[in-house]
């Protein structure tokens, strides 16, 4: 079905690439509440559809009581329809927001430089791009990708008509199941925070509630990244081991609860020496245990292989996992919880429904290349470092379990 101009005079429009779980679930609905026309832009030509069919959808707050929050004024578009993508960017746009997956982020260089060469030969002003993955500096790096589509005249143009900000995006929005394929099912919190230091100022300029700013992101980047999404994994790869189905199941075992609040007091501990005074012990401890308590949410059915997909980007250095064992080498403090959550990852590999084409990957490696040369080449470190030693003690020790 072809796009046709959303035109609704007095209302912003605001992008948002990918309506998925988070797309749909979070950035989506909070744009919208905030009184932005949402249209989506995503390659499922079901949902895409479907958003134009009806313009609404139901988002279920599972909190176990019913409570529905209907998302209105959205549409679609899909994203590699470059033609569309032109239209959307004539009308009073303000905001582009993605959530699509760190992997395929740099695919959508292609029609957001199509939206930045149309605005810059309409001579339109300043618009946001705010990249809502769970990657640390996930907008930068959708930026890099840009630069690479542009020619000079529209990097500068970019530069100067262009905000691209870092943001921290916290809600756990697993896959539901509903009639309506549009609905969604989400935990009750939600944290979108943005680096209010790079936002320019649009017009329509608008003031989004449910974006919280800050111009110490850094902070909640990591902290978010290092202890939900730390917590998360370890307790997604010790479940898997432990033949446990979802994250309830995993965290409700004693012994992985244990395992997974003594590697976050590991990771708060690095954080804290990091950030503080950004935040206290005491806030931390609190923050810890409502993210354990978040984790045991009886109405979400939250898979450890959803949880643990694509590993070895969760490997990557500087991301969920290395990432806290890193800041705790540098201060010296300890973490072997965290190498054991490291050798649990190692471990990953589901099967059936749920094979995952990365776990598949790391396993052949290992198999491959031997344990100790796959931990080197994902850690940087030495064959005879003390900590990859740990890890593939761990490894060892969790296999032959
Ligand atoms: N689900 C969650 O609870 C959370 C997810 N995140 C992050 O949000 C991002 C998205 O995750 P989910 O929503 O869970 O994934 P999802 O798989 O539910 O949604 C991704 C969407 O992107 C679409 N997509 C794929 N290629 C595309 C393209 N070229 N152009 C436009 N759309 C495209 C897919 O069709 C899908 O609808 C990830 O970076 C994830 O780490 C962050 C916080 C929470
Ligand atoms: O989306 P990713 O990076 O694969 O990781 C799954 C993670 O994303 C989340 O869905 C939300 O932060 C967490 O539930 C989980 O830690």
């Amino acid at each position: 079905m072809p796009y046709e101009a959303v035109s609704l005079p007095g209302k912003p429009i605001a992008i948002q690439f990918g309506a998925g779980n988070i797309g749909r679930g979070f950035i989506g609905a909070v744009l919208s509440q905030a009184g932005f026309h949402v249209v989506f832009a995503d390659v499922q030509e079901k949902i895409v559809n479907a958003l134009n069919e009806t313009g609404r959808y139901d988002v279920h707050i599972l909190n176990g009581e019913t409570q529905i929050e209907t998302i209105e004024s959205v549409s679609a578009v899909t994203s590699t329809d470059l033609k569309a993508i032109e239209t959307i960017a004539r009308e009073p746009l303000s905001i582009i927001t993605t959530a699509v997956g760190p992997n395929i982020l740099p695919r959508l260089a292609k029609p957001i430089a199509q939206i930045i060469r149309t605005r810059m030969e309409e001579g339109m002003g300043p618009i946001n791009i705010v990249a809502c993955e769970n990657l640390q500096n996930a907008t930068d790096k959708l930026r890099e990708a840009l630069e690479s589509e542009l020619n000079d005249k529209e990097r500068v143009y970019m530069q100067d008509n262009i905000g691209f900000a870092i943001c921290s995006v916290d809600r756990i929005v697993p896959p539901f199941s509903s009639d309506n394929i549009l609905d969604v099912g989400v935990e009750p919190f939600f944290e979108w925070t943005v680096d209010s230091n790079s936002l320019k100022k649009t017009d329509p300029d608008v003031v989004i509630n449910g974006m919280h700013t800050t111009n110490n992101l850094d902070a909640y980047v990591q902290r978010k990244l290092f202890t939900l999404n730390t917590g998360h994994a370890i307790t997604a790869y010790l479940g898997f081991l432990d033949k446990k189905d979802t994250i309830l199941d995993a965290i409700s075992d004693d012994s992985i609860r244990t395992t997974v609040t003594q590697a976050l007091h590991e990771s708060g501990a690095a954080l804290l020496a990091k950030h503080h005074p950004f935040f206290s012990q005491e806030q931390h401890e609190e923050y810890i245990k409502k993210i354990l308590k978040r984790f045991s949410n009886h109405n979400l059915k939250d898979e450890v292989s959803r949880v643990g997909r694509e590993p070895l980007r969760k490997l990557r250095q500087g991301d969920r996992l290395l990432g806290p064992v890193e800041m705790c080498r540098e201060r010296n403090l300890g973490h072997d919880t965290l190498l054991l959550g490291i050798a649990a990852a190692l471990l990953f590999h589901p099967t059936g429904v749920h094979e995952d084409q990365e776990a598949n990957e790391m396993q052949d490696r290992i198999q491959q290349e031997g344990i100790e040369k796959v931990v080197s080449d994902l850690t940087g470190w030495e064959k005879d470092d003390e900590d990859l030693q740990k890890i593939t003690r761990e490894y060892s020790r969790l296999k032959s379990a």
